[in-house]
């Protein structure tokens, strides 16, 4: 008997993604934003007494940064729902491990931290995660002082190379506090470099003046975020000048927090109208968000559906026809795999700009949705900073998820108009949304 194949092997253990069986009419609870519930148990572990997050995000990315915070010290306990985190903040600890996983948030916002804790703080994550970029961030933490050591042999990018490493796994050098001052960042492959050092910022004994030297700046709805998620913690932020973002030192406010939901989770949801026909709704909707995935009704939209919001209800409603699209995602790079699936099963091409930055993503992202979305049929090519996608009839396959979340929803997407889609290792939805693939479910 011969051994099955590791291709035999994932296929088997694959997740076989429902085929819509007609038009939807569902309602769909989506659970707090990671983006924000990170922020803001970053902010609670900095604050000046006890604080609560409501609605917050339990999932791997939210548990790592639970985890992460509280080898550092910090107290977090569950109240009357594991969505209730009550955060008592003490004296960060040094000599400890962190896990990143595979989350940009804690990869990026915690060595800020790390740097006032009293003590080496060493940092690593998942295999995907030992190839994102790293280097922005603490080379600014080191050019303010803070020693950053590399635990590992060199990388093929520092081989040969002075200074801070580009990559998991290194040790931040916390010396209980630090001083602060002037940076200059190129945040060019992630906006999470400047979050990451305004979150810390206030509690630095000068505050910190940020400038990006990049070319580009993708995400700017995520600094916005965190700045708007500063400022409510009392917080002094200049963003006055494009580019420039100057922190006071000061101390950050205690707060009771209600986090919305995570509207970039909500696209997939939203968008399975459009290819299912139906109306989906998305209760608890923000009027006003920072969230990058406010763009997702407009969007929409523009690909053939409608939205409207009513009592804090997002309804997006279809016709099966989608629209080829030609849209610059720079500002919301996360939402590009939604609307790439989208984009195979329109009736017109469609083309996604903006958003080179999404080959240090999860996983690159670009590559993955083009080679997917070429698997099962259809026809999709990488650009200088995008996608390229010509619909064609698709056929069914094992779809690679490449440990990406969204490459998973996305999967599950396509599935609906596809009959014998398998996705490959689901269970990656964790990372965000434990949840999915019973809510895709009830959703049909
Ligand atoms: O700050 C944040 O919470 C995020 C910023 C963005 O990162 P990039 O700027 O690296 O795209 C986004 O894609 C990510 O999902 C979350
Ligand atoms: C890019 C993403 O995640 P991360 O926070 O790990 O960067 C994402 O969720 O699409």
């Amino acid at each position: 008997m011969t051994s099955p194949s590791p291709a035999d092997l994932a296929a088997a253990s694959a997740w076989e993604a429902p085929l819509a069986s007609g038009p939807l009419d569902a309602s769909v609870e989506i659970p707090g934003s990671k983006s924000l519930t990170n922020r803001l148990l970053v902010l609670a572990a900095l604050a000046d007494g006890p604080g609560v997050l409501r609605g917050a995000l339990r999932s791997r990315d939210a548990d790592l940064m639970i985890g992460a915070l509280r080898s550092l010290g910090v107290r977090i306990e569950e109240g009357d729902a594991p969505s209730t985190l009550h955060v008592t903040p003490g004296p960060l600890t040094g000599d400890v491990d962190i896990d990143c996983g595979l989350a940009g948030t804690v990869m990026r916002f915690l060595p800020p931290v790390a740097a006032l804790a009293a003590g080496p703080v060493r940092f690593d994550g998942d295999p995907h995660a030992r190839v994102r970029p790293m280097r922005p961030v603490l080379a600014a933490l080191a050019a303010l002082g803070v020693e950053i050591t590399r635990t590992d042999d060199a990388g093929p990018d520092d081989a040969g190379r002075a200074g801070p490493p580009s990559h998991l796994p290194f040790t931040v050098g916390g010396r209980g506090g630090l001083r602060g001052g002037q940076v200059d960042v190129d945040a060019s492959a992630s906006s999470q470099f400047v979050s990451g050092l305004l979150l810390a910022a206030a509690r630095f004994d000068e505050g910190l003046s940020l400038r990006h030297i990049g070319t580009t700046l993708p995400s700017v709805p995520h600094i916005e975020m965190t700045v708007a998620t500063l400022r409510e913690v009392g917080v002094v932020v200049d963003d006055s000048r494009d580019g420039i973002w100057v922190v006071e030192p000061g101390p950050i406010a205690a707060r009771d927090v209600r986090v919305e939901p995570d509207l970039s989770n909500a696209a997939p949801f939203l968008a399975a109208a459009l290819v299912a026909g139906g109306s989906v709704s998305v209760p608890g909707w923000p009027t006003t968000t920072t969230q990058p995935g406010a763009l997702v009704p407009g969007l929409l939209e523009r690909m053939g559906g409608t939205a409207s919001l009513s009592d804090g209800v997002l309804t997006v409603t279809g016709d099966g026809t989608i629209h080829g699209i030609d849209v610059d995602l720079h500002a919301a790079g996360e939402l590009a795999p939604t609307f790439a699936a989208l984009a195979a099963l329109a009736d017109s091409p469609s083309r996604l700009r903006g958003i080179a930055h999404l080959r240090g993503h999860e996983t690159d992202r670009l590559a993955a949705l083009a080679t997917e979305i070429t698997r099962l049929g259809g026809q999709a090519e990488e650009t200088r900073d995008g996608l390229v996608i010509t619909p064609r009839p698709l056929h069914g396959g094992l779809w690679h998820t490449y440990a990406d979340h969204r490459m998973a929803t996305s999967g599950a997407l396509l599935a609906l108009a596809t009959p014998d889609v398998l996705v490959e290792d689901v269970e990656t939805t964790a990372k965000t949304l434990p949840d999915f693939t019973s809510l895709w479910q009830a959703i049909l």
